[in-house]
């Protein structure tokens, strides 16, 4: 038994006897973290070692194989976690396990407010460390001994966790530090080397440090010590050692996929922020990809140890489909969600992690189009809400974005913005597109007509969400882009003097048949214009450019939300026959029938759908009858 000497009774510091009465109170949900913080010191404990070895080698070399034991003794009610780790001197001792040498204590004991909720999370912020050894027991007991110093000069504290620890020197044969728990009535449950196994499982697998358990013969008499978490974490190898199959495997583990992963990326940041990341595309989309409330696949890890699955803080939600994990350094290991929401050190994660993300698809993008087609095939509409959501990396998701086009006329989404502009002639200045609800619809939309006899590229878009893309996107390499159903349309440079001029001729003789539509149209319209943009169509509508869009105003009435009436433009093609005829009707009531059909007409082409269908349909009628008569 160890020699008893000077022994001493000390008060702990205030603010530690005010964390172990509010840790006590207030973590009691969340009992078994104890032995992941204690597990946490110990491997640092080993990872101190190692650092000290490095130049004293003495200081290791009796005992080199660094490892962790933890084992419960159920006839005397305890738990016993020990180290062969760095462990303390009396000193150390003193200040370590006595005070809290923390920056920031006075400003966390201030903040605390008495609600146990609040300053639960307060505490999760703060870091409870060795001091959760009190939420299990109710007296505790650290036998230390640093490396380097004598079998005589080990060091026993003890405590109730009530104000006051004892200390004594003892005799230790070896470095290192045991904690021994004498376990509370309340949490007797952890006196089951089972469940202490699975709490390390789940949060320990992947320490370095092999965390040994005792195996046990039929009688339950420990045979021998036995790692139970795998031993190294993957991620903190090296990638030149790491094969294509290990990482394949890994991310089965961890993302519980069958698949392979699409591509992965491991990477290792260093300077003002230390984190690790490693981060998979998968090949197929989850089944919930669509719910953006669905948790996000990013593992949480500090210091090597698990902290929380599914980390929404760490990747934007348009990236939602990442998995992996990130494993900092910089952060305190009880980081709650909370603190993670509003810290420096995850929005420095997240904003590295989303670049590599981004990197790894536009690397993919080059390097391998038909897996990077089968990519936007799968989450291609997922990363359209990127625009939207983050405006720092718009350009490098806009890069990534693939659309249909006039160029093509197919339906799948295969145009790139890059292949666009190389494509575009020099004098165009804009990105041309169009929204409408299906391809067939964009397709064949009749405000496409003047770009298809010119020659000039429009992307053709067609899902839902891309009208809300649309609004976010306003320019892409010095390119503004352009809604061909939207505004005056101007086409610049790409029209000649020649065709200008006949224009505002044509403007000019039609001028009174407009000023006639406006009248037999009244407010039904915003104004009446002669078109650019139809070349064998009569007439077609359109927004004007400070106007919410057909499809905006469509999705959010969709979404139940109250849509200010748009009116709109309409343009008329005064070289069409049918427009002639028209114009050439005498009768102002018989015109103003033709007129309104012109209107519901484009109307349909435009928006797909009509206020008053019956009513269309009744003077379609009318009309034909009256043609049918003659
Ligand atoms: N097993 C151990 N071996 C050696 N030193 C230890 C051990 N456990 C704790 N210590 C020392 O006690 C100090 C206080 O531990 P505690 O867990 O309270 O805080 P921490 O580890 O510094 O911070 P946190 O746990 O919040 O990251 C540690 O910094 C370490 O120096």
């Amino acid at each position: 038994m160890a020699e008893t000497r000077q022994a001493e009774t000390h008060g702990f510091q205030t603010e530690v006897k005010q964390l172990l009465h509010l840790m006590i109170h207030s973590l009691y949900s969340n009992k078994e973290i104890f032995l992941r913080e204690l597990v946490s010191n110990a491997s640092d404990a080993a990872d101190k070692l190692r650092f000290k070895a490095l130049s004293d080698s003495k200081l290791i070399a009796d005992d080199a194989e660094l490892r962790v034991r933890v084992s419960v003794d159920k006839e005397a009610g305890t738990i016993t976690i020990s180290d062969n780790g760095v462990g303390m001197t009396r000193d150390e001792v003193m200040s370590n396990l006595g005070t809290i040498a923390k920056s920031g204590t006075s400003e966390f004991f201030s903040k605390l407010s008495g609600d146990e909720a609040k300053d639960s999370r307060l505490i999760g912020q703060f870091g409870v460390g060795f001091y959760s050894a009190f939420i299990v027991a109710d007296s505790v007991l650290v036998r230390t001994r640093a490396a380097g110093s004598q079998s005589n000069e080990g060091v026993e504290w003890s405590s109730q966790g009530e104000g006051e620890f004892d200390l004594r020197l003892i005799e230790k044969a070896q470095r290192g530090t045991d904690i021994i728990l004498q376990v509370r009535d309340d949490a007797q449950d952890f006196l089951d080397e089972s469940r202490l196994k699975g709490i390390i499982t789940k949060y320990s697998d992947h320490l370095s440090i092999p965390v040994q358990m005792p195996e046990r013969d039929d009688d339950g008499k420990a045979t021998e010590w036995k790692a139970v978490n795998s031993g190294q974490a993957l991620w903190t190898r090296e990638k030149s050692d790491i094969g294509d199959d290990e990482y394949k495997e890994f991310y089965k583990t961890i993302a519980h996929d069958f698949e392979d992963p699409l591509l992965w990326s491991h990477n290792k940041v260093e300077g003002t922020q230390e984190y690790t990341s490693l981060l998979y595309v998968p090949k197929r989309a989850p089944w919930d990809l669509w719910n953006r409330e669905q948790q996000h696949g990013i593992k949480l890890y500090v210091k090597r140890v698990f902290i929380m699955d599914d980390a929404q803080q760490l990747m934007p939600t348009y990236l939602r489909f990442v998995r992996g994990l990130m494993d900092s350094n910089d952060l305190p290991l009880n980081v709650s969600r909370e603190i993670l929401q509003d810290n420096k050190v995850t929005r420095a994660m997240r904003s590295g992690s989303t670049k590599k993300v981004l990197g790894m698809l536009k690397k993919l993008a080059r390097d391998d189009a038909e897996a990077y087609q089968e990519f936007w095939n799968t989450f291609g509409t997922v990363l359209k809400e990127g625009p939207a959501e983050d405006h720092a990396n718009q350009e490098k998701i806009a890069e990534l974005l693939r659309f249909a086009s006039t160029h093509e006329d197919k339906t799948e989404a295969t145009v790139s913005l890059d292949a666009y502009l190389e494509r575009m002639p020099e004098q165009q200045d804009k990105i041309y597109y169009i929204v409408a609800d299906s391809y067939e619809a964009a397709r064949d939309n009749p405000a496409l007509e003047i770009f298809r006899k010119k020659g000039i590229e429009v992307l053709l878009l067609s899902e839902r969400i891309d009208e809300w893309l649309m609004s976010h996107l306003t320019e892409y390499k010095e390119k503004a882009f352009q809604s061909v159903t939207r505004g005056d349309l101007d086409l610049g440079d790409l029209e000649d003097e020649e065709a200008k001029q006949q224009q505002e001729e044509l403007e000019k003789t039609f001028e009174e048949q407009v000023k006639r539509f406006e009248s037999a149209l009244g407010d039904k319209v915003k104004s009446v214009r002669v078109t650019h943009r139809l070349t064998s169509s009569p007439a077609c509508i359109v927004t004007d450019e400070n106007d919410m869009s057909t499809q905006m105003a469509k999705l959010m009435e969709a979404a139940g939300q109250a849509v200010p009436e748009t009116k709109y433009i309409f343009e008329l093609n005064p070289e069409h026959t049918l427009v002639q005829r028209v114009v050439s009707v005498e009768d102002e009531a018989k015109f103003s029938e033709w007129a309104q059909l012109l209107l519901d007409q484009a109307t349909l082409a435009e928006r797909g759908s009509l206020k008053d269908p019956a009513q269309f349909v009744t003077r379609l009628n009318r009309l034909m009858m009256e043609l049918t008569d003659l």
